[in-house]
């Protein structure tokens, strides 16, 4: 089956998700999985990342069963803790106050449901950010862009100013690892070249 036949749904309400795949030239419905992101206790990032991204995809390959679903999840690990969206402020300046002048990991996992197959793995990608003052810390909450992101920065946004290097993949951050997803619908046996030709 060739690319421009299937029916593409991504299963995310993450307007970066959103990006990252528009980016790429494909066409696909978006239609946000409802599920409750629970944690296990004593769980690795990757594991949850690619646990939650499958159940995400699962909710909607039930009821769409010949298309392909795309989901994901986010979340930043610093030594053993594990941080996803922060509630309110107050949360989102106690993880960038552990984050300044430290380097984290930013986990990304990617599950694909596609006829009876299901692929599911993650990325991973190292940033170093630079120390932050509790003002500036305090500032940058005040802006609202720590909401709706994991580890409560946006690197893609005002976040830059304060990641001093990373190392890994880039999109694996803002949360759809696209050199990732190239390599798993290869997999699929939609080869990458497919994936551009739909956008031409
Ligand atoms: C670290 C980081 C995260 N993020 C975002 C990506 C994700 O949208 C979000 C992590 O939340 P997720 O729970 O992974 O996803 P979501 O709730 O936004 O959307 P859905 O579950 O419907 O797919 O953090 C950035 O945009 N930039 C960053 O630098």
């Amino acid at each position: 089956m060739h690319m421009r036949d299937v029916h593409v749904i991504l299963a995310s309400a993450s307007p970066r998700r959103k990006e990252l795949l528009e980016k790429i030239g494909l066409n696909f419905d978006i239609i946000p999985a409802d599920v409750a992101e629970e944690r296990i206790a004593g769980e690795s990032p990757a594991h949850l990342v690619m646990r939650l991204s499958e159940l995400k995809g699962q909710s909607l390959a039930v009821k769409y069963p010949q298309a392909l679903i795309i989901a994901s999840d986010t979340v930043v690990s610093l030594d053993a803790k594990i941080y996803g969206k922060p509630h309110d402020g107050a949360e989102a300046f106690v993880m960038l106050s552990s984050l300044a002048g430290k380097e984290h990991t930013v986990y990304t996992g990617l599950a694909l449901f596609w006829k009876k197959r299901r692929l599911s793995r993650y990325d991973c990608t190292r940033v170093q950010f630079r120390e932050l003052t509790a003002s500036v810390i305090k500032s940058y909450v005040a802006t609202g862009e720590p909401f709706g992101k994991a580890g409560g920065y946006a690197i893609q946004g005002l976040g830059g100013f304060f990641a001093r290097a990373i190392h890994g993949d880039y999109s694996t951050v803002v949360g759809f690892p696209v050199c990732l997803f190239g390599s798993m619908m290869e997999e699929l046996g939609f080869p990458l070249n497919q994936l551009w030709e739909v956008s031409s």
